[in-house]
């Protein structure tokens, strides 16, 4: 049997889809989706198998104008997932279509593109027209060689099973990268505070801005078979703590409970879940957090 297994990084503007492309592919829920813009701050990996060929997604965080610090740390760390890649897609949204954010994606790829294997994934095609969607497609591949462009719906699953089959045999031979049975190469712990994460993010809507960071202080296994969990949420400001800790601590409550009930489901065994929270009003200046995050610091230079 000739095995294939190769990298595939997704690459667009934050809500493309690329989360929800990744977990549609993967089949189990690994990086995080909200309706909130920027919520991946790592390089999340999902595997899938199609037939012998193993695809490890590079879900890369969305590719905005850099502003802070950690939002270059961000870019690069982006541009550093399709540049080890061995297929990129560019994920453009039907109903957007040649924003300007894409103009600058496309104007990268224009650098880095030349001898790779890059394709289109046109998002969100439940959104549109189909007259749209066609004037779309070729307006794309007017301005960039693709070797190949797919209408998908990341959230309906339309497409989806296409761009798989395509992408695996794009992959170069060679033995699988992870065990079979692994889904991730996250840490647990990583994925049990982006659960927590994207629960604060849901449930806060509007009021709190993305300076606030979760983290699994603690994970202890225990003889009942259940797992403790403990986690810090940052923020950066006291009057940001009153916000999460809501009144009475209720915000905070409801959110452990709904992150305890996605962590249980996820691990298939009972959990207890313990948050904290804590203002530490210099994390996004901490550079020794970005390793930590997984992206790639140098400098400042995105
Ligand atoms: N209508 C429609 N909505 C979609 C589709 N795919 C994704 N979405 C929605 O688009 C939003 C953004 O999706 P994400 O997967 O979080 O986007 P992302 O590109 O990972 O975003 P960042 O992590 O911010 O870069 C979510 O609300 C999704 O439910 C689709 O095919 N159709």
């Amino acid at each position: 049997m000739t095995t294939r297994a190769g990298f595939v990084a997704l690459i667009g503007e934050p809500n493309a889809g690329k989360s929800t492309l990744t977990n549609q592919m993967v089949g189990a829920k690994v990086s995080i989706v909200t309706h909130k813009v920027q919520t991946t701050r790592a390089r999340i990996r999902g595997v899938a198998l199609e037939g012998d060929s193993q695809l490890v997604f590079v879900d890369t965080p969305g590719l905005f104008r850099p502003r802070r610090r950690l939002d270059r740390a961000m870019v690069a760390a982006a541009w550093g997932g399709a540049a080890d890649a061995d297929v990129i897609v560019l994920m453009v949204e039907a109903h957007r279509g040649i924003t300007e954010g894409v103009e600058v994606i496309l104007d990268r790829l224009k650098e880095i593109g030349e001898g790779r294997k890059i394709a289109l994934a046109i998002n969100k095609i439940d959104r549109v027209k189909s007259e749209v969607l066609l004037a779309l497609t070729k307006n794309l591949n007017d301005r960039f060689p693709f070797m190949d462009t797919f209408m998908i719906s990341a959230e309906k699953g339309h497409g989806c099973d296409t761009l798989r089959k395509w992408l695996a045999q794009e992959l170069p031979e060679g033995p699988w990268l992870y065990p079979e049975d692994q889904i991730a190469d996250l840490p647990m712990r990583m994925i049990a505070a982006e659960m927590t994460r994207e629960k604060l993010t849901l449930r806060l809507h509007q009021e709190l801005p993305y300076q606030l960071t979760v983290e699994t202080e603690h994970w202890e296994e225990r003889k009942d078979g259940s797992a403790r969990v403990d986690q810090i949420i940052y923020v950066m400001r006291d009057g940001h703590k009153g916000i999460v800790l809501g009144n009475k601590g209720e915000t905070v409550k409801a959110v452990s409970k709904a992150a305890r009930e996605e962590l249980t489901e996820f691990l298939g065994r009972k959990v207890h879940l313990f948050l904290q929270v804590k203002v530490r009003p210099n994390w996004l200046e901490e550079s020794e957090r970005y390793s930590e995050m997984g992206l790639d610091f140098k400098d400042g230079n995105a």
